[in-house]
């Protein structure tokens, strides 16, 4: 599975004993080694909105190997799908400005359907500092 950060709220994921995860940090890929009966929690793009940058929606991927067959169960969480997802205005004052734009799956639909998805994702499109360089 190419690198990518989980579109909506959280993930619960539940891996077998086969590594193939791997969460990129700082610019470098790591291995998230299995744990049993453990569930992975993943933040995605919607919580990092709307905890204004203060949770990290990670970039991943998943490596396959060709000694052993892998499986993994992933279950997405989102809000509801013609809700509009926005930094909470608890989260907001004069030292912690707004650093995403309002968004919805209207939006990420037509962003999908761009030739942007290829230069950046689409929580990186959301970023107010990423619309003032466009
Ligand atoms: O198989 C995995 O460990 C991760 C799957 C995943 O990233 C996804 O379904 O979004
Ligand atoms: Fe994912």
């Amino acid at each position: 599975m190419p690198p990518h950060s989980d579109y909506g709220f959280l993930t619960l994921l539940l891996q077998d004993e086969v590594e193939g995860l791997q969460i990129q940090f700082q610019g470098k890929w790591f291995t998230v080694h299995p744990i049993n009966n453990a569930f992975i929690v993943n933040v995605g793009d919607h919580l990092e909105i709307f905890s204004n940058g203060k949770y990290k929606s990670v970039l991943h991927r998943v490596l396959v190997n060709s000694s052993k067959p892998r499986r993994s169960v992933a279950s997405l969480h989102s809000v509801c799908f013609n809700s509009t997802v926005r930094p909470s205005p608890k989260l907001i004052d004069e030292a912690n400005p707004k650093r995403y734009v309002d968004t919805d799956f209207e939006t990420f639909l037509a962003y999908v359907s761009t030739t942007e998805t290829k230069r950046k994702s689409f929580l990186e499109s959301r970023k107010f500092t990423s619309i003032l360089h466009r």
